[in-house]
C-alpha cells in the first residue's frame, strides 16, 4: 500500500493541492497530468530520495521500494552484468550473477551479458535497466516514464515484460502515455493545479490487449481528460 496525503509545495508554491492518493497493495496506480506538475517528485519522494520540493503531509510506504526511470542511468563503463548487480555491490553484497544471468535471459539479452551501454540499442538499454529494477526484488515500485522513449513496438513489448515481472507489486506507473496506463494499471490519477482526480479504466485482468476494445475506449477517455480544456 502506498498512501499520500496533504500538499506539495516548491519554492513556497502549491504545486499540488490536497493530494489523496491510494495506491493498493499488489496493484499497479498510474500517475498522470501536465509536464512539471510534480509527478516525479511524488515518485522520488515515495522511493526515499531527495527532492527539491517539500511535501506538507504524509506518505505511507508499505516495504522497500525501488525505481525505474525515464534515463537508463546505467554505468557506462560496466558490462550488463555488472550494471544489473551494481545494487548489490553498492550494499557491499556478493552479487547474485546466476540470478543476474537468467533475468538478462529472460529480458532476451542472453549472449550480451559483456556488453557495455553504449554497445547496445536504446530498447536493449531499457530491458538492462529493467533487469537492474527487477534484481532487487522490492515489494514497491515506482516505473517514471520508463518506456517513453522507446519506439512503439518496442515499448509494446517492453510493457508486456514488465507486467509479467511485476504481477502482485505495488506499482506506481509515472505515464504521459493513455494507451500504457489503459493496458497496466488497475487505477488512475490525474494530477493537476487543483488536486487529485481518479480516472476511469477497465476492470480486467492485466497487462490488457493493444487492441482490446475496452482499452481503446479507455485511452480515448484518459486523452480527454489530459488534454488542458478538459473539465
Ligand atoms: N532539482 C530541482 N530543483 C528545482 N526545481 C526542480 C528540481 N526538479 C524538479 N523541479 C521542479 O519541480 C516541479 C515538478 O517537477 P517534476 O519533475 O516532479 O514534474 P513532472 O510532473 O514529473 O513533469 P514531467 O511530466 O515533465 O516529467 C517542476 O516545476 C520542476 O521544474
Amino acid at each position: 500500500m502506498i498512501r499520500i496525503m496533504g500538499d506539495l509545495i516548491l519554492d513556497g508554491r502549491v504545486l499540488l493541492p490536497h493530494l489523496a492518493l491510494d495506491c493498493p497493495p499488489g496493484r499497479w496506480t498510474a500517475l498522470m497530468g501536465p509536464s512539471g506538475v510534480g509527478k516525479s517528485t511524488l515518485g522520488r519522494i515515495v522511493a526515499g530520495l531527495p527532492v527539491a520540493a517539500r511535501l506538507a503531509g504524509t506518505v505511507d510506504v508499505a516495504g522497500p521500494v525501488t525505481l525505474m526511470g525515464q534515463q537508463d542511468q546505467l554505468l557506462p563503463w560496466a558490462d550488463a552484468l555488472a550494471n544489473v548487480t551494481i545494487g548489490a555491490r553498492l550494499r557491499g553484497q556478493a552479487p547474485d550473477r546466476a540470478r543476474s544471468r537468467a533475468l538478462l535471459a529472460d529480458l532476451g539479452l542472453a549472449g550480451l551479458e559483456t556488453r557495455r551501454p553504449a554497445q547496445l540499442s536504446g530498447g536493449q538499454r531499457q530491458r538492462m535497466a529493467l533487469a537492474r529494477t527487477l534484481i532487487e526484488d522490492r515489494p514497491v515500485v515506482v516505473l517514471d516514464e520508463p518506456f517513453s522513449a522507446l519506439d512503439a513496438a518496442t515499448r509494446a513489448q517492453m510493457q508486456d515484460l514488465a507486467a509479467r515481472h511485476l504481477a502482485g507489486r505495488t506499482v506506481i506507473l509515472i505515464t504521459h502515455d493513455p494507451l500504457e496506463a489503459a493496458r497496466l494499471c488497475h487505477a488512475a490519477f490525474l494530477l493537476d493545479a487543483r488536486g487529485t482526480r481518479p480516472l476511469p479504466l477497465p476492470a480486467t485482468p492485466t497487462p490488457r490487449a493493444l487492441d482490446d476494445p475496452q482499452v481503446l475506449a479507455a485511452q480515448t477517455a484518459l486523452f480527454r481528460s489530459l488534454m488542458p480544456c478538459a473539465a
